[in-house]
Formats: C-alpha cells, structure tokens, sequence
C-alpha cells in the first residue's frame, strides 16, 4: 500500500481511538438533543443530524430528540395569510395558529422518524401529549396575553423510559397539555431542558443557528468555549444576552442546577457538530459548566 493511502487509513483508526473514552462514558447514557433552527430547513443539514443521532444510538447511547420547527409554523401562518407574532421570544399562539403549529410539528415530526427509520433505527414520534408527558399552565409574558402558550408544570417520563427501554430512538415535538386537556404550544427549548431535567440526562445539546455564546454579541470573536453558570448569570444580568439565545441560556443554567451533567448549545450549521462535540477533545460551541467543575472541562 502506498504511504499517503496507508496514512490515512491510519488516521481513520485514530479517529475511533480517540472516541472511544467518550463511548464509554456515554454508554447507555441519555442524551438530549433539541434540534432547532437553520439546521431543521437546509436537507442535507438536516441529513447529518439525523445520522449523527442515529450513530449515537448505534454506539449505545440513549439520544432523544426534542425538536423545533418554528420557522416552519411561521411559513404555514404565513401562507394562509396571517402575521407570525412573537412576545420576548414566544409565540402569541390564538387559536388558528395553534391549529396550525401543531399539523406543522406533527409533519416535521414525522419526517424525522422516517429518516431514522431509512437509517435502519427503529424510531417513535411523540408529542408532550402522549402519555401524559407534557403537562402545563398557560402562560403569560410580563403578564400580557400570548394565547396559547404552555409553561411545563409537570413531565411524566414514563413514556420515553419505555421506548428507551424497548430501543427506540424517541422524537418528541413541544406540545403539551393543561389540566383541561386543552392543548398548548411549548417553546421547544423550554420541552427539552424539562425531559433532560426529568430523566437526569448525561448531556443536553441545543443546536441553534449561532456558534455559540458570544461575551459581546456584536464581535464574532468573543465566543466562550466554557461558561460557568455563575458567569453565564452575570452575562445575562450585564444585558449581553438578548433574543432567543436569552431563554436558550437560562434552560441551560436551569438543566445544569438541576442535575444535567453536561449542557451544550452548539452551531447547527456546522456539519456533524454533535459527533465532533461528543467524540473529539476539542470541543466545539459553548458549554456550561456547573460550579464544582473543571474550567478545562474538554481536556
Ligand atoms: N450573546 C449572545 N450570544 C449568542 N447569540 C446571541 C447573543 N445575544 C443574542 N443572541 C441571539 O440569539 C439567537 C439564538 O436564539 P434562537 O434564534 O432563538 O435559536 P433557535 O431558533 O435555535 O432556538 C442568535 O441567533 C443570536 O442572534
Ligand atoms: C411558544 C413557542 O414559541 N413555541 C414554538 C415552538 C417551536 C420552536 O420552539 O421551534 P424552534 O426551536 O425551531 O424555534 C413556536 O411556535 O415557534
């Protein structure tokens, strides 16, 4: 075999090397991945999230997916002519636009099972009604109205213990109910911190549409790789935190204070950035650490 060839095979064989501690670690561990923005809209992106994800379980994880689609809620209210409203990040969801968020949720959903199904995994969609999984309480925005949008008050897992436990890859999109079984439309990061906290998940991994958090959201440069939670506070009191990445951060302080291992918001637009999270010691996006630990968590 000619030297360049037999170098990089050799490198292949280093790659899984190197990911073997990370199996290990994560081995029959729960992992959830909420699956959101730009990275739900571009095919082939959408494509290697979905294999990555089934690799996790391949391996021997236990990855369940929580997923997002609000750009395609928006797309739909648009097409039958009405405006998509947002309060403080939220949804104002009235009637009609619930009725649409959730046939919209419910197609993505299922695209998402049908990819991992093609990829040879056995998956079940669910919403946060299956099963009694998502129960909440209407909730307000500085006390205005936004219709119908769900605050989780309680997660009963039982459902996705029983997938898990019958090795299925659980797809779970944010839709819940109310004491009523009136039905409500969850922020779908808000969905995924409450399961994590639930199932006490070894990691929780936001993909979003940004590279991760920035120290000045106005200089690209000012990623932070870890973020202790303490300082993660102080950013979000010193006003550097705004827009969707202002609840994105507050559920992971929230996940990590309440027993998530590790929380992670990665950039969805980077291919096979969960594996190249979870499998190499680089490291890639922003992590947040909790007190007790090591600042140079990725060595
Ligand atoms: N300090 C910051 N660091 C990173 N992103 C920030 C910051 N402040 C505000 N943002 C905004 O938050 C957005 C991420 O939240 P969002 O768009 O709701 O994500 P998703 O749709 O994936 O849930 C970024 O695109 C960015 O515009
Ligand atoms: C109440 C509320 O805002 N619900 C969200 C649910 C979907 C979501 O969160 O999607 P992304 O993660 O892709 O943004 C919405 O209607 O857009």
């Amino acid at each position: 075999m000619e030297e360049k060839a037999m170098q990089e095979i050799l490198g292949k064989a280093e790659v899984l090397i190197e990911a073997l501690p990370y199996i290990q670690r994560f081995n029959r561990k729960i992992i959830v991945v909420k699956y959101g923005g730009s990275a739900m809209i571009d095919e082939e992106l959408k494509r290697q999230v979905i294999q990555d994800v089934t690799l996790l379980k391949l391996v021997g994880f236990k990855p369940i997916i929580v997923h997002g689609g609000g750009k395609e809620i928006s797309k739909w209210v648009g097409k039958v002519g009405m405006e998509p409203v947002f309060v403080n990040g939220l949804r104002k969801t009235d009637e009609a636009t619930m009725e649409i968020a959730e046939m919209v949720l419910g197609k993505v959903n299922k695209s998402l099972v049908q990819m991992v199904e093609q990829l040879g995994v056995n998956a079940i969609g669910i919403s946060g009604k299956d099963g009694g999984l998502l129960k909440v309480e209407k909730k307000y925005s500085n006390g205005e109205d936004i219709g119908f949008v769900g605050e989780i008050k309680e997660v009963n897992p039982k459902i996705l213990y029983d997938l898990l436990e019958k090795d299925f890859l659980p797809i779970v999109c944010p839709i819940g109910l109310d004491d009523n079984f009136a039905t409500y439309n969850i922020n779908a990061d808000d969905a995924a911190c409450a399961i994590a906290r639930a199932m006490q998940a070894e990691k929780l991994a936001f993909l979003t549409d940004i590279e991760g958090v920035y120290k000045d959201p106005d200089d690209k440069t000012s990623l932070i790789s870890e973020l202790p939670i303490e300082e993660a506070r102080e950013l979000i009191l010193g006003g550097n935190i705004g827009g969707g990445m202002l609840p994105k951060l507050n559920n992971c302080i929230d996940a990590i204070e309440n027993g998530v291992s590790r929380v992670h918001i990665l950039d969805g637009r980077i291919a096979h950035c969960l594996l190249l999270e979870i499998f190499t010691n680089k490291g890639i996006g922003t992590a947040i650490l909790g007190e007790k630990e090591s600042k140079y968590y990725h060595e």
